[in-house]
């Protein structure tokens, strides 16, 4: 039996640190870059091995291979001892630590076998990749293969921030929990989690499980990171594009106070599952995600700064600044939540266009990508209310990276930004998240793209052909465009889904990933 899960990469277009608040929001793309995590029971495995030695009851072995890196292998040896599974790793002469697999696979085990008593434990197969796009390619002309090896190890690859660990962590306990769990929900409860277009993926899990599924990734990953982010990161790679609202810490209990020692798999149900911890469903503590969309014929495209950021000391800047000019930071940070429902509105009224009147739309859209942003007073399209959004919000983070000290939005990016959003059919451009110098994405009006347009086709006279040109030559940073198969095409299936369950055959490069991990 084999289970492949799959989960987008983030992009934070709007709500940078206002999104760690509870009372303000946060706007996300989900990419199609995905990670993806297949599930194997081991070749030539019998079940569960019951033990000699008297106390373990029952134990399998769990190996992890990441084929993309040198020292990308990790074994563990899950044991059942008085009903608790714990998983220890297996230290292997060259082999490094990975927490985020370990915690994944502890805390997955026990959820899973406490929802399903009967389930059994076979030694298990588990490959995970990612898409080129996550980290950063040696900028040859030629198109990697899909999931190519980084020739390097984890610890020393260059990322691009479309939040690796979070997409790695929800495909893994995602698709482990399904594998274990499987048969568990009757057909007539597994409904389209995000509506695949065609049968190359399996249905989603029902609403209660994928929750459960976003619960579990949330408590895992800030577990391995060690610190509470706003986790819209996890969120994008369940739910997909979205508004999202973080949930309140109270809804984990106590659990990441207790550190990674495994917990009771009774206490984990009393806490992640949504139907036993009121606090997930609670108006006072519960997250929230409702929808935000890219408009159609629009295309975001994503580029890599070679400089780099820190994201938690920016963090801890900008909130220092709050706690001490509290009348002021209460100010900026209101006016950039009406500016970013401003992108939020102007994207959503782009959006209702396209559906009363596609072909009006797409004749405007024809017409405004051949000339800049600036010229777009005359338009039947709501395109300048767009663009005045972005600039507003991007002069908003300004201000308040000027306040803090913190540099949101440096000089140096600014004039980049201001570069791209002068080209024709540019809508506008911004720093991703946090900001700083980690990256840029630039949105532009792309009429010749739809659901089928492929990367194959000519893109020479497309808004997007001109942005990545200046981009490569660009010469005051390094800034790397990411392939134009990360790129997010307004209004299409992948540049809106969250978590997939895939068939293995229908992902193209997946088997000749998993042949490699075999032989690591
Ligand atoms: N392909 C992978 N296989 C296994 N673990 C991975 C993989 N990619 C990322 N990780 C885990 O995520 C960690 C990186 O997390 P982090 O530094 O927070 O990066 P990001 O900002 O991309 O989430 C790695 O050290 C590793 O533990
Ligand atoms: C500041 C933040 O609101 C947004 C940070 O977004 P990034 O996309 O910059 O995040 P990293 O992948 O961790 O670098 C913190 C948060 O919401 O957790």
């Amino acid at each position: 039996m084999t289970t492949v899960a799959s989960c987008p990469g983030k992009v934070l277009l709007a709500g940078g640190y206002l999104v760690l608040d509870r009372q303000y929001r946060g706007f996300v793309v989900s990419t199609p870059s995905r990670f993806y995590t297949v599930v194997r029971n081991a070749a030539n495995s019998t079940n569960a091995t019951p033990s000699t030695s008297g106390e373990v009851d029952e134990s399998f072995p769990i190996k992890v291979v990441s084929p993309q890196f040198d020292d990308g292998r990790w074994d563990f040896v899950a044991k059942r001892e008085g009903g608790q599974w714990r998983v220890d790793p297996v230290v292997r002469e060259g082999s490094s630590s990975n927490p985020f697999v370990h915690l994944s696979v502890q805390a997955t085990l026990q959820l899973a076998s406490a929802l399903q008593p009967d389930a059994t434990f076979a030694p298990l197969d588990i490959t995970i990749v990612g898409s080129n796009d996550f980290y950063t390619q040696s900028r040859e002309d030629t198109a990697p293969r899909p999931f190519a090896p980084l020739n390097c190890t984890i610890r020393n690859v260059h990322k691009t921030g479309l939040g690796s660990s979070a997409a790695m962590v929800t495909s893994l306990t995602s698709s482990l929990f399904l594998h274990w769990t499987a048969g568990a929900s009757s057909a007539d409860t597994e409904t389209a989690l995000s509506e695949a277009p065609t049968s190359s993926r399996l249905p989603g899990p029902d609403a209660a499980t994928t929750q459960l599924l976003h619960n579990l990734a949330q408590y895992v990953h800030s577990l391995a990171q060690g610190k509470i982010g706003s986790g819209f990161d996890v969120s994008a790679a369940v739910y997909g594009s979205q508004t999202y609202r973080r949930f309140a810490v109270e809804c984990l209990s106590d659990l990441l106070d207790r550190g990674s020692s495994p917990v009771l798999a009774d206490e984990l149900v009393k806490v992640l599952a949504p139907g036993q911890n009121a606090a997930w469903s609670d108006e006072a503590t519960s997250g929230s995600v409702t929808p935000f969309a890219l408009p159609p014929h629009t295309l975001l495209l994503l580029a890599d700064v070679d400089a780099g950021s820190n994201t938690p000391s920016m963090v801890g800047k900008v909130m220092q600044w709050k706690k001490a000019q509290p009348a002021d930071a209460d100010r900026v940070w209101n006016e950039v939540a009406r500016a970013n429902e401003g992108v939020r509105d102007a994207c959503a009224a782009l959006t209702a266009a396209a559906r009363k009147d596609e072909k009006a739309y797409v004749d405007e859209i024809c017409r405004l990508a051949s000339i800049s942003a600036s010229e777009w007073s005359s338009s039947i399209l709501p395109v300048r209310a767009a663009m005045e959004s972005i600039l507003r919000t991007r002069a908003l983070m300004r201000e308040m990276g000027e306040a803090s000290d913190v540099p949101i939005e440096p000089r140096e990016q600014t004039r980049l930004l201001d570069a791209c959003s002068a080209l024709p059919g540019v809508v506008g451009a911004g720093v991703p998240g946090a900001g700083g110098y980690d990256a840029v994405w630039v949105l532009c009006l792309d009429p010749a793209s739809s659901p089928s347009t492929h990367a194959s086709e000519d893109n020479s006279a497309r808004p997007v052909a001109a942005v990545e040109a200046l981009l490569r030559s660009y010469k005051e940073m390094s800034v790397g465009p990411l392939s134009q198969s990360a790129w997010v095409r307004g209004g299409t299936f992948e540049g809106e889904a969250g978590l997939l369950r895939e068939r293995l055959e229908e992902v193209p490069g997946l088997v000749q990933a998993i042949e490699r991990a075999g032989r690591y």
